[in-house]
């Protein structure tokens, strides 16, 4: 055989041992949050746009939840204005909203329904103010420590929780063959802004539209213990127990928090996987060799 035949030949077996996960998946909606982390070169975001475009062609609905948290970090940078973060979100004065609204929704937004749409897609931008898609209301944080009597609230400014999301507008996209893809800024019921975490957001869209799976891809092989090891399968308590010891803190916990909700929600499965590696998303659904920290009720299929 040639080489060229030997490659075609290849080509073919793959395609064909796809169909069974195929076919699982037809017409079944998928959420995926994609994270400012795991767009760190060009490459990687041409191959995450293909990998949404090879999803919808063979009849399955992506929904793109995205963030963009280091690119809001560059802005603030050139600005001048220092950011910090508390449990993992970002402390968002009226300042910082602006900024926050301006990359989510405008640079970053637009980046990745442009890629999208450039390898044949067809994706629609939008923030929770469009159709009030995402709406919020101010996120109470609460912190107590051993010496306290009682738990003390912490005011991050225009940070917001999901109180709704407008379903409708989605179904009605996805009907219509588009690609939904969302910038994580909420409205409040006065018209305001309010910052959201990505992953919190795709959590709850995940749920809305009772997905079939959450993926959150991000800039690490998934949730690990202290000793590197990647850790699947944990329960709500295992959970508590590892943030309680400080093995999981930072942005691992609005994201390991949404990924064991969107499940108690009725999301078949979340997933934390690994966004650096090329096709993350293709591997995971079409083949059995997905890795990165899975929660669900049921086993790996
Ligand atoms: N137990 C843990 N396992 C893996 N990553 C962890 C853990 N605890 C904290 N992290 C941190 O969480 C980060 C992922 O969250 P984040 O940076 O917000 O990603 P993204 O931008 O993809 O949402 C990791 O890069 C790591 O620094
Ligand atoms: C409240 C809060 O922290 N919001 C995030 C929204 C973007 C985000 O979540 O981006 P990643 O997924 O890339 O981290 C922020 O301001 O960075």
């Amino acid at each position: 055989m040639t080489l060229e035949r030997e490659a075609a030949a290849n080509t073919a077996k793959v395609l064909s041992e796809a169909l069974p996960y195929i076919r699982r998946y037809v017409g079944k909606t998928l959420v995926i949050k994609y994270g400012g982390n795991a767009m760190e070169s060009e490459e990687l975001k041409t191959g995450f746009a293909r990998d949404i475009v090879l999803m919808k062609a063979v009849g399955i609905n992506p929904v793109v939840v995205h963030g963009g948290g280091p690119q809001i970090g560059d802005l603030l940078k050139r600005l001048s204005i220092e950011s910090h973060f508390i449990d993992g979100m970002r402390v968002t004065d009226a300042q910082t909203m602006d900024v926050v609204e301006m990359v989510l929704g405008g640079q970053v937004n637009k980046d990745i329904v442009n890629l999208i749409n450039r390898h044949g897609g067809s994706a629609i931008g939008l923030t929770g103010k469009d159709a009030e898609l995402i709406r919020a209301k101010k996120l109470t944080v609460t912190r107590q420590t051993p010496e306290m009597t009682q738990p003390e609230i912490i005011d991050i400014g225009h940070v917001g929780e999901v109180v709704g999301i407008n379903t409708d507008l989605l179904n009605l996209l996805v009907k219509g063959d588009f690609i939904p893809v969302i910038a994580p800024i909420g409205v409040g019921a006065n018209g305001e802004s309010y910052n959201i975490n990505a992953d919190l957001v795709a959590g709850k869209v995940a749920e809305a539209l009772k997905a079939e799976k959450l993926m959150l891809l991000t800039n690490i092989a998934g949730l690990m213990d202290k000793t590197g090891k990647v850790l699947t399968g944990l329960s709500t308590q295992q959970v508590d127990d590892l943030i309680a010891d400080g093995t999981i803190y930072g942005g691992m916990l609005p994201k390991i928090r949404c990924a064991l909700e969107a499940v108690q929600g009725g999301v078949g499965s979340s997933l934390i996987i690994d966004g650096r590696v090329p096709n993350a998303i293709l591997l995971e659904i079409f083949t059995d060799t997905g890795v990165g920290t899975l929660i669900s009720n049921r086993k790996r299929p």
